[in-house]
């Protein structure tokens, strides 16, 4: 397991020793006095981190029991080395003796079964373990520390391979996998999860390993920043197909995100009935009639500073509005389609085929079921061996199949492009809040508004997920809609734009 000039067995020493200052730090009061740990050790590497972490306890003078899964003298050398060291000071004994309660929970157990290299679902005795340690640690008894990821999670995925061990805390090496950062269809695994340096190259924490698969980082300042002699077309303009009278909300709100992050104009496109409703609530955005496709073609069609178009918020369905994202789509020009846009591609194959890769599709999840149900049900059957079918897979297949950019959006959004680009935007309490109504169509003027000023459809994506976020975690507890653009100025000037 050498990595550069660096042995394996120094790269574990720091694992296990990771593993240690992390659950000190989580716990601070596991530092006052020397407790009882378990550790379990699987038959790899992993398994090699539990017996650094057995023998570091144990000379700060805690009572340590390791149980074994498999021979040792199969180990990889690296983790048999650690075992052997740790023979010497302690007992081994087989896994098949471990059990779990809350009269005898130890302190800490730490779960060093497997970790990436988990490659099928846990089998007896683990997948009774795994059980047994929930139901104890659910009634407030001891805490389990996972080595990397809780053993029976897919690190590729995050996805559960049957049974499997449920973490208080979750101590990887240096940088995250993507399984750490995902979210699958079943319960989260780890209730926490801390980065450890153990001193490889590259920085931690910034990137997940993979094909060009990144966690969403900030925009740069100069990215976004107003400077120089320009005049407000050079920002753009941004348009937005409202819904129908009483159903205007979301298109304002699309427009509001638009404007607040920097297009140079934006205008909600309206039926003549809805226009005095957009009217009575906007004032910097712009308003124009526009009540069929025809109309769209004759105001924007030969109009080219109209350069960004978003559709579908409360756009409603039926033969006018599908007629009017064929002509939307015939443009060509960069466009943001949500909500009921999604629902009208997913009737009609002839407005499929006419997607291009200046498109952007922001589905949720049963948007994309319905766009894409083979990929949806790919991802929602249970899997059973690893690596696991991920939300990040299905969001780059969608991307593929469309030709487009997909904004894949949850509690975790996931932003994929047809070139195999892939960026994650992780969940927190925080951004938790964004499950509001409105929030989505404030997302896609975001989308829209960085498309007015010039950014190619995969990087507004991007970037507007990271403001997006960013404005949540700003604003916090109590968030709605309408907070989110009005809290991006803030955000901008934290990130010195
Ligand atoms: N990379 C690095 O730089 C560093 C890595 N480090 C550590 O190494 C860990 C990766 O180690 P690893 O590659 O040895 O894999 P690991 O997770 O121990 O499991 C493999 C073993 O499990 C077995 N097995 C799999 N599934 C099974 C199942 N359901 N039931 C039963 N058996 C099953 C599998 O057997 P097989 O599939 O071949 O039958 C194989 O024997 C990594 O997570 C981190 O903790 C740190 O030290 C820091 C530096
Ligand atoms: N736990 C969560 N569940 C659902 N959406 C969430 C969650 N956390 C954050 N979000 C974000 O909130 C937004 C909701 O958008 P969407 O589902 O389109 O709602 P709406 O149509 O009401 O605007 C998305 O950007 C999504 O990523
Ligand atoms: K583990």
């Amino acid at each position: 397991m050498a990595q550069g000039h660096v042995t394996g067995r120094v790269l574990m020493e720091r694992a296990g020793r990771g593993v240690c200052d992390a659950v000190f730090e989580a716990w601070p009061d596991l530092t006052e006095q020397a407790g009882r740990a378990c550790i379990l050790c699987g038959p790899g590497n992993n398994g090699g981190d539990g017996y650094v972490v057995a023998r570091l306890l144990c000379d700060r003078g805690w009572g340590v029991t390791v149980f074994a899964l498999g021979d040792p003298r199969k180990l990889p050398p690296d983790a048999r080395a650690n075992h052997t060291q740790w023979a010497e000071m302690g007992q081994v004994r087989p896994i098949e003796e471990a059990q779990f309660d809350a009269e005898t929970m130890p302190d800490l157990v730490v779960d060093a079964l497997f970790g990436i290299g988990l490659t099928r679902a846990l089998t007896a005795p683990l997948d009774r373990l795994a059980e047994q340690l929930a139901q104890v640690t659910a009634q407030g008894s001891g805490r389990v520390v996972a080595v990397d990821v809780p053993s029976g999670i897919c690190a590729d995925s995050g996805r559960a391979l049957g049974a499997a061990v449920r973490a208080d805390l979750t101590v990887t090496f240096h940088c995250f996998k993507p399984g750490h950062v995902l979210d699958g269809p079943e319960r989260a695994h780890s209730s926490a999860t801390v980065v450890k340096d153990i001193g490889l190259p590259k920085a931690p924490m910034t990137s997940i390993p993979g094909p060009a698969v990144a966690l969403a980082t900030a925009p740069a300042a100069e990215d976004l920043r107003k400077a120089g002699p320009a005049h407000k077309y050079t920002h753009g303009h941004a348009v937005v197909l409202s819904g129908p009278a009483g159903r205007t909300g979301a298109a304002r709100l699309a427009a509001r995100g638009a404007l607040r992050i920097g297009a140079g104009l934006v205008t909600v496109a309206a039926r003549a009935d809805a226009l005095p409703e957009v009217a009575a609530h906007q004032t910097a955005v712009m308003q124009r009639v526009v009540d069929d496709a025809a109309d769209l073609k004759a105001f924007f069609g030969a109009d080219t500073r109209a350069n960004a178009f978003c559709a579908g918020p409360a756009m409603g369905g039926g033969a006018g509005a599908r007629d009017m994202l064929a002509e939307l789509l015939a443009l060509k020009r960069p466009t943001v389609l949500d909500a009921d846009a999604l629902t009208l591609l997913s009737e009609d194959q002839s407005l499929r085929d006419a997607l291009h890769g200046s498109c952007v599709l922001t589905p949720h999840q049963g948007e994309f079921a319905r766009l894409f149900p083979d990929l949806a049900a790919r991802y929602a059957a249970p899997p059973v061996s690893g690596p696991a079918c991920s939300k990040l897979d299905v969001t780059l297949d969608a991307a593929v199949q469309t030709g487009s950019a997909i904004l894949f959006k949850g509690a975790v959004t996931v932003i994929a492009d047809p070139q195999g680009r892939a960026v994650v935007s992780p969940a927190d309490d925080r951004t938790a809040w964004l499950a509001t109504a409105g929030s989505g169509d404030v997302l896609a003027g975001f989308i829209l508004g960085l498309m007015a000023r010039g950014h190619a459809p995969f990087q507004a994506a991007c970037h507007a997920v990271y403001l997006h976020c960013a404005c949540a975690r700003r604003f916090g507890p109590g968030l709605v809609a309408e907070d989110l653009p009005e809290t991006l100025p803030e955000v901008f000037r934290a990130l010195g734009v």
